[in-house]
């Protein structure tokens, strides 16, 4: 017999009085079919209907009730605890298959394989296949927040395996190409087309507001351009005293902890990092043993940092709903309220400036920002935003970085002697010697550390554009208008085509000259490159350089943990599922 019928699909959740609510309705409102997920099945049995289950489960997830005037079979070779698949025939006599199955979180695959089987058994036979999926295991591609058992990095890594560096998926229901060759990175970021931010950074605007990261055409190059003077190489080597001085401060805190057994560095970085960013942008300097309004900044930054980054897949959906469902929103609230307080209470000290005062304090990007307030090109809003932006996209990536640095030279004690070497070879002192912008320039070895952390350990995994316009790439392909785009930098980082079959390992000759110059321009692109690339790139390395530089000649680090066992976590910027605990140790001369 013909279908044309409805059909329905629920999770009961295994509770009996939901059974009997489903069952009761099944037949007041006439449905065709239900797709049943976690039900009492022995429950859902009535005289209008069958009840289709894997009879050799005990505990069966999922099922399918079919009135008894519908003619179908159940396929027997899909037929599973947590797979039911039936073929039935539409109005137009074409033969369909329908199929309710349950995703458990603890399988090794998702989707699980039998149901790939069945994919590829209705792709073999040309049956339609309407599937409804009760997706216990996460994966950011149906819209969970995170992947569990499966990771989205190694997921992608193995679609690029099979279908090239560039290919089509999901992130829920809007299609995403995933981009790791870098010829079509270079086309995307060089692109006028491709400028706009993917919607998956819309819960960083609720943290930040609207800013240089988030926002988009035709705003965004008008800011871009604003700020960029603020982060011109003259006002860089303004910094180095700043960076100088907080790696001293940081080598004092190193001080009170060596020899101490597994240290986490990650609390220590991130207030590192975070003093140099209020400085060097804000022009405030947060006290070391500060005020309770510095303590409480110290730990409201990271906090919302943190759910930004929690966050981070969930975005698209609701971030406000999703926080406070899952996370400690009034935490949230307070933390967002702090930030933004303390940037206005400064913004306001220095609208009260004379503008001869504000150059003569140096063309930091606070000051930049207040100018461009005084001359009308900004709002107070976007002063405020585009303040939280930058000291935001200047903390944790750097400490992240430096903690990856500080973990791979543990993990590789011959490259850590071979920076030392290199950094004793240009200061013979050990202490808190000064370095300026021509040592800095001499340092090889320590660079080339860097940017093989950066290689390995890609500290923002991935990032995402929207394109404003049908953008043809350099292989022919079309990229359809509004289509969202993945840049797996994390990936392509670590392609063995490109890398060698040791593209996974840690080694920093990578980067000798002889090695890096052959290599495609974009095939290294930590911090992107083209039209919209990180605005505190060489900020970001100064700092780099001078902390691992002085850290490097003054301690030694040690950790058990073995670099095969280290877990990377997608992100925005990536996380480690478990971070190796570091010993520090004092350098005797
Ligand atoms: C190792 C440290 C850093 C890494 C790995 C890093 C990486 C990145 C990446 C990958 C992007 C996105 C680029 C894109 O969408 O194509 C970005 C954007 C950005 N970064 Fe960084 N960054 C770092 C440090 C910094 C610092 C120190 C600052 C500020 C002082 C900063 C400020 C920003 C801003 C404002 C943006 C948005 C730029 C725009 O959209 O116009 N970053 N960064």
């Amino acid at each position: 017999m013909a279908v044309n019928t409805e059909i329905a699909q629920v999770n009961l959740h295994h509770a009996a009085a939901a059974s009997g609510v489903i069952t009761s309705r099944f037949t007041a409102e006439k449905l065709g079919m239900l797709l049943i997920h976690r039900g009492e099945v022995k429950g859902l049995k009535m005289e209008t209907n069958k009840v289709y289950w894997d009879l050799s489960s005990e505990i069966p997830r999922t099922c399918i009730v079919v009135r008894n005037n519908i003619d179908f079979f159940c396929i027997s070779e899909f037929l599973t605890q947590d797979l039911v698949a039936v073929q039935a025939r539409d109005f137009e006599g074409k033969d369909f298959v329908l199929a309710s199955a349950y995703f458990p979180g603890e399988a090794a695959t998702a989707p699980p394989e039998v149901v790939e089987r069945l994919m590829e058994h209705c792709r073999r036979h040309r049956f339609p296949l309407i599937k409804g999926c009760d997706a216990n295991a996460h994966h950011s591609e149906w819209g969970s927040i995170d992947c569990n058992v499966r990771e989205i990095l190694n997921s992608m890594k193995e679609k690029e395996a099979e279908y090239g560096g560039l290919f089509l998926s999901w992130i829920g229901p809007f299609p995403i190409a995933v981009v790791s060759e870098p010829q079509i990175a270079k086309d995307i970021l060089t692109s006028p087309n491709c400028v706009n931010k993917s919607f998956v950074y819309k819960g960083v605007e609720d943290a930040t507001g609207p800013g240089l990261f988030t926002i988009n055409e035709p705003e965004w190059s008008y800011h871009r351009k604003l700020l960029n003077p603020a982060f011109g190489h003259k006002i860089l080597l303004n910094f180095i005293p700043i960076f100088n001085k907080e790696v001293d401060h940081l080598m004092e805190v190193f001080k009170t902890i060596t020899d101490v057994d597994g240290v986490d560095l990650v609390p220590i970085l991130q207030k590192f990092t975070l003093k140099i960013a209020t400085q060097t942008t804000m022009g405030q300097n947060l006290k070391h043993h500060g005020s309770a309004v510095d303590e409480s900044l110290l730990q409201s930054f990271p906090y919302v940092q943190e759910t930004i980054t929690e966050m981070g897949t969930l975005s698209w959906l609701s971030m406000k709903a999703m926080i406070w469902i899952l996370g400690d929103y009034e935490q949230y609230k307070r933390s967002k309220t702090a930030i933004r307080k303390f940037i206005g209470n400064l913004i306001t000290a220095r609208t009260k400036t004379l503008p001869d005062q504000l150059k003569l304090d140096g063309n930091i990007f606070i000051n930049r920002a207040i100018e461009l307030l005084q001359q009308g090109r900004f709002s107070r809003k976007n002063v405020e935003d585009e303040s939280i932006v930058i000291v935001f996209g200047a903390f944790e990536t750097t400490a992240t970085t430096l903690k990856h640095i500080l973990i791979l030279l543990a993990m590789h004690p011959q490259c850590q002697e071979r920076a030392f070497e290199e950094v004793s070879s240009l200061w013979p002192e050990s202490g808190s010697f000064e370095m300026n912008y021509s040592d800095i320039q001499k340092l090889s070895y320590v660079s080339m550390v860097i940017d093989e952390t950066m290689r390995v350990m890609a500290t923002v995994p991935v990032v995402g554009r929207q394109l404003l316009s049908d953008t043809k790439l350099s292989n022919g392909v079309v990229l359809p208008k509004g289509i969202q785009v993945l840049i797996d930098i994390f990936n392509m980082q670590r392609r063995e085509d490109i890398w060698g079959t040791e593209a996974h390992l840690f080694n920093p000759e990578n980067f000798l000259p002889s090695n890096i110059d052959s290599k495609h321009s974009y095939a290294y692109i930590p911090f992107t490159k083209g039209i919209r690339n990180c605005i505190g790139s060489k900020y970001a390395l100064l700092s780099l350089k001078i902390a691992v530089s002085k850290l490097v000649r003054n301690f030694r680090f040690t950790t058990d943990f073995q670099y095969n066992n280290l877990h990377f976590v997608e992100n925005i910027t990536i996380k480690l599922k478990q971070t190796p605990l570091i010993r520090i140790h004092k350098r005797q001369m």
